[in-house]
Parts: structure tokens; sequence; C-alpha cells
């Protein structure tokens, strides 16, 4: 007997979300050999209160040989935001860059969108096989490119952050953030273990990336609201950025 899997939180959310959320699984899928990963069972799917709106969150995790932790993580908060969040972190032993994007979306807009191939090598430098290969993409004209916060000093000089207003703006980001996983899932195949010292610096790399992320006051303040804050550093320090040990 199948038993039909429940449907996504992604079918109620904002179209480019649910479409993004089906790429990412295609492209892991396509590329990677999966494993499942156990988050904490009390994360799979949590439910909390954010001033009398309902915040639903759906997780999904996955490992492989070359990542340590694939997170793709859709959230609602009531009718007013839809949320994707996702990130790839690779085990230390591989010089990887760490892949991240956010979408969120409020009434039915994007206000943002943002997909980068994060360094976290000693020089946050990334690999030349990647600089090569995101070099040669077509260049993309948004109408309203956004700035990074002051913590947004991590991602790299390829990163798109952009408020998307038109379809052909929203299939834009898609098909970036799409050629973004195709080009790291075929990197990350072909690439080797480095030596253990090298993994000592993607490492620091990592922990640095994670600590800048958890300064995101915007992330916080939504599952503060929701879960209080306690919960919410909880959260945002062992499920969304785990800095690895
Ligand atoms: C790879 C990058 C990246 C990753 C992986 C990541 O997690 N965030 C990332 C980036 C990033 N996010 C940002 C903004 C917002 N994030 C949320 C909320 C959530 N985002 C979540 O993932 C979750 C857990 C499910 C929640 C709850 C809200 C509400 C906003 C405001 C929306 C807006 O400004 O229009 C900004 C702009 C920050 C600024 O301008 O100060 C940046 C740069």
């Amino acid at each position: 007997m199948t038993t039909t899997p429940l449907p996504s939180l992604r079918e109620q959310q904002h179209p480019l979300i649910r479409k993004l959320a089906d790429c990412i699984e295609a492209v892991w899928h396509k590329h990677l050999d999966l494993s499942p990963y156990h988050l904490p069972n009390e994360f799979g799917y949590v439910e909390g209160r954010l001033e009398g709106e309902k915040l639903t969150i759906e997780n999904q995790c996955y490992q492989t040989p070359q990542f340590r932790k694939m997170h793709l993580e859709l959230a609602k908060v009531g009718n007013m935001l839809d949320i994707l969040h996702c990130v790839m972190f690779p085990r230390p032993e591989y010089e990887l860059p760490m892949f991240g994007c956010d979408l969120v979306g409020a009434r039915g807009q994007i206000s943002a969108a943002i997909a980068d191939l994060s360094p976290v090598n000693s020089q946050y430098t990334l690999p030349k096989s990647y600089t090569s290969a995101l070099a040669a993409l077509p260049q993309l004209n948004f109408s309203h490119p956004r700035e990074l916060p002051e913590w947004g000093d991590i991602f790299s000089d390829f990163c798109v952050f952009v408020r998307l207003s038109s379809p052909e703006e929203e299939n834009l980001f898609l098909s970036r953030t799409r050629e973004f996983l195709e080009i790291h899932c075929m990197q990350a195949r072909a690439s080797q273990p480095l030596p253990s010292e090298q993994a000592i610096l993607s490492l620091a790399g990592q922990r640095n990336y994670c600590t800048k992320q958890q300064q995101n006051d915007k992330t916080r303040r939504v599952l503060e609201k929701a879960f209080g804050s306690d919960w919410a550093e909880q959260y945002m320090t062992t499920v969304l950025f785990d800095i690895p040990s």
C-alpha cells in the first residue's frame, strides 16, 4: 500500500517558492547520492503563534559524501509571510563553498531574494573552478538590486540579492539559482577530500559564515515573536546555522 506523501507547505506558498523548492530537490536528486539527515524530531514540523498569526515551519534535511547537511526549510506566517531557506554545509575535508538562498514573500511580492556560493577557505576566495564557471554565466540586470547588511560580507561577488517585481525577474532569479546549484553539485561530485590541516581552515570559514548569519535580526525577530527569544536562539544556532564542532 503506497502512502501518499502529505502535501508540502509549498503548495500554499508563493509560486516562486514552490518552484524553487521543487528545483532544489530536483537538482539534489539528479546529481547527488542523498541520505536522510535527522533533525531533532521536534523540528521536523513546528507551529507557533506570531501576534495571533500562525507560524508553520516544514524542514527537510539530507546528507551526502561531500555535504554534512543540506537543509531546505519552508515557513509560512499566517497570510503575511512566505519563506524559503536553504543552506548546504560541506564536510570540512572538501574545499567547497557554502550554497545559501533565502526567499521572503509578503502579500504576493518577493521582497528579498538572495542566492550565493559563499567562500569558506582561508582567503575567503572561491575555488578557481567555481570562479571560471560563474564568470561564464551571463550578467543579469535586475531592476531592484538590494544592499547587503553589515554581516553580509560573507557573500561572494556573484551573490544575487534583489527585490523581485515581475514574473520575468522571478524566472531570472529561479534560473540563476538553478545554475548555481548545478555548478555546485557537479563540482562537489568531482571533488576529492583535502589533507586534514585544510579541513581545519574550512571549518573556520564555516564558523564565520554561521556566526554572521546568526546576526540577521530580521530572521531572529520572526522566530522570537512566534516562539520566544530562547527558542529562537536555539533554533538559529542548532538548526539554521549550527556551527560545526
Ligand atoms: C544566503 C543568505 C541567507 C540565508 C541562508 C538566510 O537564512 N537568510 C539569508 C539572507 C538574508 N535574509 C534577509 C532578510 C529576511 N529574512 C527573513 C526571515 C527569515 N529568513 C529565513 O531563512 C527564516 C527561517 C525560515 C526566516 C524567519 C525576513 C523576514 C527578512 C526580511 C525580508 C526583507 O528585508 O524584505 C536578508 C536581508 C537582511 C537585511 O536587509 O537586513 C538577507 C541578506
